[in-house]
């Protein structure tokens, strides 16, 4: 299997195009970087709202949404993603009304949204999932750099339904933790993987919804052919999510001949004229592979 990266998508040519806020990475890798900002991050927000009364707030909202159920009926689903910047992009879109963009995905059909609420180095925030949780009722996954309880708390307090958990930014223990947190606050957690051992973990930790990142988050690279890789050896238990790269219907049915259940797609969603209509022809490319889907 050749390697596979689009142009622009090499770490060299990525650095050049890096928000002003997160600069060249001093350590080469981005991911420790981002987890220093969020923890500093967290540390601030838990100081304004303490612990105790984000909990509350988890306990009294409306309780979540199924997204497990979501991403297991028939068909490829496609996780639509709130997307302002990457450091591997730079500023995507400007998206001034996040709520808005949420309701055409859901009107394309989105199986879910995803709202990166990350702010140094995505452009996010809790509050793009209050506005989007306002304006649809499909499960939304709150995707960000997740390190402690507080967090998961706090994407239920904001009606998050999935969470996104990231292995390569986590300890076993913490990871297993964090499902629990997940799982006992009626939430389905995202576990994100890049390479077979990560997968392994993931599994052990008793992931039910895999994703598997075709970006390395350390160095920033692309490469599809690791869904390829890794997907067939999960069980046909657990729910397979191909993430990034998708850019137009012949990546999703790539990663749909592979066993993807669903995709997850930011840049080739909020880089479009119509965010409904390349949901819609994302949708219905899962919903009639061109290639038999293998048995499950
Ligand atoms: O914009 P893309 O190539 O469609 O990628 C979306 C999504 O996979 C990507 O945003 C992502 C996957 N895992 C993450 C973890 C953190 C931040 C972002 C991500």
């Amino acid at each position: 299997m050749p390697h596979y990266s689009r142009r622009g998508e090499s770490a060299v040519n990525a650095d050049a195009s890096r928000p002003q806020t997160s600069g060249p990475s001093p350590s080469g890798d981005v991911l420790a970087e981002i987890l220093a900002a969020v923890r500093a991050d967290v540390a601030e927000r838990e100081q304004q709202t303490p612990l105790a009364q984000v909990r509350e707030l988890a306990a009294a909202a409306p309780p979540a949404l199924d997204a497990f159920a979501s991403l297991r009926a028939p068909g490829v689903g496609v996780i639509a993603e709130v997307k302002r910047s990457s450091p591997s992009r730079g500023q995507l879109a400007e998206i001034p009304d996040p709520a808005e963009l949420a309701g055409e995905y859901a009107a394309g059909g989105a199986r879910c949204v995803s709202v990166l609420t990350e702010k140094r180095f995505f452009g996010g925030s809790i509050e793009d999932l209050i506005a989007v949780r306002a304006a649809i009722q499909v499960p939304i996954l709150r995707k960000d750099f997740v390190v402690s309880s507080y967090q998961v708390h706090e994407a239920r307090a904001h009606g998050a339904d999935l969470i996104l958990l990231i292995v390569a930014a986590l300890e076993q223990n913490a990871l297993v933790g964090l499902l629990e947190r997940t799982e006992s606050l009626g939430m389905t957690a995202l576990v994100e993987v890049h390479n077979e051992a990560e997968a392994d973990r993931a599994l052990e930790a008793g992931a039910k919804v895999i994703g598997v990142n075709a970006r390395d988050l350390r160095t920033l690279e692309v490469d599809p052919s690791v869904f390829e890789r890794i997907a067939p050896g999960l069980p046909s238990t657990v729910v397979k999510v191909a993430e990034s790269g998708v850019r137009g219907t012949h990546d999703l049915i790539r990663y749909a001949s592979a066993g993807a259940d669903a995709v997850l797609v930011g840049e080739g969603l909020v880089t479009q004229k119509s965010p409904r209509d390349a949901v819609a022809e994302l949708v219905t490319a899962g919903s009639h592979p061109a290639t038999p889907r293998p048995a499950r």
